[in-house]
């Protein structure tokens, strides 16, 4: 089935929230494993925003739950650093078994609540052999491993309320705001461990095959992940600008040699490990960005 959500039922989302929130948020910031309160990570940066309110999830009308352990279903709105922002706590995955235009349906209600810019944040394996758990991943572009076979989020009846039919994605992730996070790390002194780099989205829940990564790698990939590209194709449609990351929480196994495997345990680890590095990256980045939005 395709998406079922009309824009005024994304409409009813956006003004339940409207008529509670007193500011008006910029920036959506969607925080990924690690980025978001759980058992394992006490603090977060949705924590760290002033004069919070927040809404779970299903108090949000059309709202889907998330399921995953470690990922809390809140919209987060408060100041970082006195710039409006709302934040999702916790996002939704393909493989919940929500399809990808529910996944993204949150980026569509942050457009119509006024946002116009989108961090996106995720934990992903690192197929580029460079890089290093714990090093983090700018995005640059992005392979929609997924699309391929057809499964899109913006597949079904195009709303033109919120974009074009044929949205170009070759300009996906925002040139001056991956400027602005080069130089964030620069001035962070953490140049070493911040990539350029390409992101895929697997569907999940599996991690990968040996086969599997390597075709990846063959075809450019330096970072999987279980999501992240639907939100950000969501995102480009209804005109958002994006900035992408991801925390590299494992080193991808190529070869049949090395007997590791993959797990969530070590994902959350890494991601509360990084994460007072990661809450500075994204302030210091929402910091420029003001100047950049004359938030008032
Ligand atoms: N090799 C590999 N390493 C990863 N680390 C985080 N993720 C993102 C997926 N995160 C899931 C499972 O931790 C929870 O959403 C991945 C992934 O998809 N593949």
């Amino acid at each position: 089935r395709h998406n079922t959500y009309t824009f005024e039922a994304l409409q009813e989302s956006a003004q339940y929230l409207l008529d509670r929130v007193k500011m008006r948020p910029k920036i959506g910031i969607i925080c990924g494993s690690g980025m978001e309160q759980n058992e394992l990570c006490p603090g977060s940066l949705a924590d760290s925003l002033g004069n919070k309110q927040c809404f779970p999830y299903e108090e949000i009308p059309h709202f889907p739950v998330s399921t995953v352990t470690g990922h809390q279903g809140q919209m987060v709105f408060g100041y970082l650093q006195g710039v409006p922002i709302m934040c999702m706590q916790g996002r939704f995955h393909y493989y919940e078994g929500y399809p990808l235009w529910k996944c993204a349906m949150p980026v569509r209600v942050m457009k119509l609540v006024g946002v116009t810019h989108l961090i996106a944040t995720n934990a992903a394996g690192g197929l580029n052999p460079t890089y290093k758990v714990g090093d983090i991943m700018m995005v640059k572009d992005h392979v929609n491993m997924m699309g391929f076979a057809g499964n899109n989020p913006l597949q079904g009846p195009n709303d033109d309320r919120f974009g074009p039919r044929f949205p170009p994605m070759n300009k996906a992730y925002n040139a001056s705001l991956l400027e602005i996070g080069q130089q964030v790390a620069d001035e962070m002194g953490i140049s070493d461990i911040v990539h350029k780099g390409v992101y895929t989205c697997l569907g999940g829940p599996n991690f990968e095959t040996v086969a599997e990564l390597k075709m990846l790698r063959m075809i450019g990939v330096d970072a999987v992940g279980m999501s992240t590209v639907h939100e950000v194709i969501t995102a480009r449609h209804c005109d958002l600008t994006v900035f992408a990351f991801s925390l590299i929480t494992n080193q991808c196994i190529t070869d049949y040699e090395n007997h590791e495997e993959a797990n969530h345990e070590e994902v959350m680890d890494v991601g509360k490990s990084r994460q007072s590095l990661l809450q500075e990256y994204v302030l210091r980045i929402v910091m420029r960005l003001r100047d950049i939005l004359d938030v008032e």
